[in-house]
Parts: structure tokens; C-alpha cells; sequence
């Protein structure tokens, strides 16, 4: 809290008070700014770092929560906060009435959210959600005075479930203590309720508690934020907001609405069948993807986007006849997807066999995988990745670079932008009866014949599917850029 800024802007209130029992002029500036003299040193508190105020008899205690930077240079290597209070003493009641009010009214003009619906999945990543959320979440939202109604998840797709029927007019946004999961749900259910042009306007906020932590570690990291439950839970009191974009995935009437994913292949394979292994932790991924390298699969199949502006070069034209019934549904009042029409667009396409196909709307896939290091939240396109042709050492080599994008660079990958997409999955080349996985956002979408439990039933069919974008439809609480 010291002051080096010195550029100052106007005072709001400046009045002389007791703080540490010494009269010191304290001024709040239009910019949420206050500022004081302690020990004959200069201090300031910014609006940002104000989590709320009360009154206490003839004081005022200020909550605030403040970033401790590490090491001699800050950038990036911040994000740990520390809780500091500061209390102040007007010299009359009139003086006292008047800084709550000024304060008040500050406070108000941020457009902080209030009150919040929080799911919190007890079961998710390493069962930790319910402790985090304790110790770590709900004292900071009860210090900035958000009122929170609380439910913890009961099995799976209850998320869903809840947000269809909750009354979303009583909160200013919903906030999932869990993995990317429970997120899924949430859009899900909002996209199918009758009034979802509303109901996705409500800001949803994400703190990490599953394995699968991308949407978060995508927001916090460009910032220079680390993936922790204190600096979302900080991002949410906040208050700022971004749009997101969400893709549709169609199968005929079937819908199923992604923020994050669709992997078919390599990764799909991957992440669906290293479940046998959950024993093993983070390191499953690992150890079965090196297994899956070593007995490398390929996929026959084609697939067809639409190129974003600048990647007409990738792939071969390419004729697409679409499912018309995928658009219409009389039936079901919930969103139906964007009106894009498909058939008046310049679609390219390439052949199998493929050893991966992955789509991403955001750059991290988990948080120790950036997947996409070009995706853009509401840019209107996801980014996809194919590779193809790939000798198992490159491959090795390839997804060793996961963790910081740079695979993306291989010259057995393919890493392009597109604004609609078409999957025609096929066989397994080495075994021709033998057909794939298709996942999205971590969940099975389509099982193939033959593949790992493909006794259990998946909502859609291993056949062609078709994904379109509406950009930026849903909305997520977002830190704000920092200036490093
Ligand atoms: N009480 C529960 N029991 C079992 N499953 C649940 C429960 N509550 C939620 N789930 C399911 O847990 C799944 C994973 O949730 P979450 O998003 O928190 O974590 P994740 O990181 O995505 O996944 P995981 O930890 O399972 O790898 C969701 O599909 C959700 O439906």
C-alpha cells in the first residue's frame, strides 16, 4: 500500500481523521483511491484492492486484499494475496456518515456482483472442492459482503439439472467450485432452458477444484495470474466480465453444446482410456499416452471446416452435403444453435488416415497442457490441430511440447482457425473393426465399436457430426488485464 503513483485525481472527500490515534488527512479520489499519511510515510489503497467496508461503533474498517509480489522484478511472478484491514476514525458523526456513504457509493459504481449461486462438486479432481471452498472461497466472499446460496452437486449432470430450474433473476452470476465439468453442465442446462437468451447473460465464474482446470488456468494465465482458488475467487468479487464463445455440436436432433473441446484420436484416446489408470493421478496421462504412442493407431475418416480469413490454404475444397435436421426442432424450446448457413460457405477438406484431430475454443486444456496458444474467447472460430503422417518419435516429441503450445509447430501438425466444422469418423486402419472415441470437454460423446466400455451408452453415435460457433454467446467473470 505505498504510494509511488503521483498522479493524482480529484478527491471525492478529503477530511482529516484518527488513524493509529494521529489526526491525518484521508482523501478518496474518483478513482477509488484512498489515500493517507502513517508514520510520515504516504499510503494508498486502491478501489480494486477494497473488498468492502463496516462500520465499527465510531470506526470504519476497510477490508482490503492485497497482492504480495515476489523477487525484485513483478512480472508474473505475483497472484499471492494477503488479507490487510485498515481503519480510519472520522472526528464527528456527520464526518462518519458521510465517508460510509462516499464509500458506499463508490463501491456500488463498480457493478460488483452481490449475490451468487454456488455449485460446489465434492466429487471432482482430488475431492478437495468442498475444503477449498471453505477456506479458501467463502471467507473472501463474505468479506466483500456477497450474499451466497450454496449447493453441493449430488451426482452427475445434477449441475445441469440445477441451473434449468433455478431462478436466475435473484443472482448476478453463478460460480462452480469444481473442473471444467461441472462448467460444461452449467452452459448446457442454461442453453436449455426456455429463456436462454437471459439465462446466459448471467456470468459464470470458475474456481479450480477438478483435474481438469482449462477454462481458469485460460483466463488467469494470460494475466500473468496463477491458477489458484484465491486469485478466482478475487476475479469474481471483482466483478469484470468477458464473452465466450460456444460451439454446437450436432448430430441430427442431438445437441450437445461445448465451451472447451472435441478431441477424436490420439488425444481422445487418451484422456478417455487412461481412466483405468485414474490410481495413478496426473501421471495417467503420461504413462498411457506413451503406451498409445508406442502402439500407435490411425483413423480413417475425412474431415470439412470452414477456414477462418488468412487459412483458405489449408486442406482441398471440398463438397459437404449437411444434415438439414439438425437445425430444426420444434419441439425443444432451448437454444438451437447459430442460424449459420452452411451450404453457402467455402468448405475445405482433408483426408485420412489421421493419428489426431482436436478442436479448442481457449488455450489451455488442462493446466499443464496449452493446446491452442493462438485460441481467442469470443473470436468466433475454434482452433483446430490435426496431425497426420507422424513418425512415433516426433509424436513422443510433439506432445512432450503440450505444456508450453510449441507442438503446435510441428511439422506433423496442422494448427489452423475455423468458423464451422464437419467430423465424418472412420475405422481404426490396423484393425479395421475396430473404430475410435469421440470426446468433448472430457466427456464421451461417441463410442465406436470395440472401443474401451463401448457397452455404455453415449449421447450421440459414432457417425458424422457437424459444430458450428455462436460467437461469444455465453458469459464468464474474467480478471482484468494487469498492467506488467
Ligand atoms: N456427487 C457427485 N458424484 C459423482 N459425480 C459427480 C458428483 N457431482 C458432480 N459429479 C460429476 O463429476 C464430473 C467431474 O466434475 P468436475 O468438473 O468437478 O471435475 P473434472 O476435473 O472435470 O473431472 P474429474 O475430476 O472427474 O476428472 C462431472 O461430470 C459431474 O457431473
Amino acid at each position: 500500500m505505498d504510494l509511488t503513483e503521483q498522479v493524482l485525481s480529484p478527491a471525492i472527500i478529503s477530511d482529516r481523521v484518527l488513524i493509529n490515534g494521529v489526526v491525518t488527512p484521508l482523501t478518496l479520489t474518483t478513482d477509488g483511491e484512498l489515500r493517507w499519511t502513517e508514520s510520515g510515510r504516504r499510503k494508498s489503497t486502491v478501489a480494486n484492492e477494497i473488498l468492502s467496508f463496516v462500520e465499527e461503533g465510531n470506526k470504519v474498517r476497510v477490508k482490503t486484499v492485497v497482492e504480495r509480489r515476489g523477487g525484485i522484478c513483478c512480472r508474473g511472478s505475483s497472484g499471492d494475496y494477503i488479507r490487510k484491514d485498515f481503519v480510519f476514525e472520522p472526528l464527528s458523526n456527520e464526518s462518519r456518515k458521510l465517508w460510509c456513504d462516499k464509500l458506499r457509493e463508490k463501491l456500488e459504481s463498480l457493478g460488483r456482483p452481490k449475490r451468487l449461486f454456488v455449485i460446489v462438486n465434492p466429487f471432482g479432481g482430488k475431492k478437495s472442492a468442498r475444503k477449498i471452498f471453505v477456506e479458501e472461497v467463502k471467507p473472501l466472499f463474505e468479506d466483500a459482503q456477497i450474499q451466497l446460496e450454496i449447493q453441493e452437486t449430488k451426482y452427475q449432470l445434477h449441475a445441469k439439472e440445477i441451473v434449468k430450474s433455478m431462478d436466475v433473476s435473484k443472482y448476478d452470476g453463478i460460480v462452480c467450485v469444481s473442473g471444467d465439468g461441472v462448467l460444461v453442465e452449467v452452459v448446457n442446462g442454461l442453453l436449455e432452458r426456455e429463456d436462454w437468451r437471459t439465462a446466459l447473460k448471467l456470468p459464470i465464474g470458475m474456481v479450480p477444484a477438478g483435474s481438469g482446470n482449462g477454462m481458469i488456468k485460460s483466463l488467469l494465465d494470460p494475466v500473468g495470474l496463477p491458477c489458484s482458488a484465491t486469485s478466482a475467487t478475487i476475479s469474481i468479487i471483482r466483478g469484470r466480465t468477458r464473452s465466450l464463445d460456444v460451439a454446437t455440436i450436432s448430430q441430427g436432433t442431438t445437441k450437445f453444446f461445448s465451451v472447451l473441446m472435441l478431441a477424436w484420436g490420439l488425444i481422445a484416446d487418451i484422456d478417455i482410456e487412461s481412466e483405468k489408470f485414474r490410481w495413478m493421478g496426473g501421471a495417467r496421462f503420461d504413462v498411457y499416452g506413451l503406451q498409445r504412442i508406442i502402439c500407435l493407431r490411425q483413423y480413417n475418416g475425412r474431415i470439412l471446416f470452414v477456414p477462418a480469413p488468412g487459412f483458405e490454404s489449408y486442406g482441398q475444397p471440398g463438397t459437404c452435403s449437411l444434415d438439414n435436421e439438425s437445425s430444426v426442432s420444434d419441439k425443444v424450446l432451448g437454444y438451437q444453435g447459430p442460424d449459420t448457413k452452411l451450404e453457402d460457405l467455402q468448405w475445405r477438406e482433408i483426408k485420412g488416415p489421421f493419428v489426431s484431430v482436436w478442436l479448442h475454443n481457449v488455450p489451455w486444456g488442462a493446466e499443464n497442457t496449452l493446446a491452442a496458444p493462438d485460441a481467442k474467447f469470443s473470436d468466433g472460430f475454434l482452433d483446430l490441430i490435426v496431425t497426420k503422417d507422424c513418425p512415433k518419435l516426433a509424436l513422443l516429441s510433439l506432445m512432450t511440447k503440450l505444456s508450453d503450445g510449441t507442438h503446435v509447430r510441428s511439422p506433423y501438425a496442422s494448427y489452423l482457425k475455423v468458423k464451422a466444422f464437419v467430423l465424418e469418423p472412420g475405422a481404426r486402419i490396423d484393425e479395421p473393426d475396430k473404430e475410435g472415441i469421440i470426446d468433448s470437454d472430457g466427456e464421451v460423446l461417441a463410442r465406436g465399436r470395440r472401443t474401451y466400455k463401448c457397452d455404455q451408452k453415449a449421447l450421440m453415435s459414432y457417425d458424422k457430426l457437424q459444430i458450428t460457433i455462436d460467437q461469444g454467446l455465453a458469459t464468464l467473470f474474467s480478471p482484468e488485464e494487469k498492467l506488467i
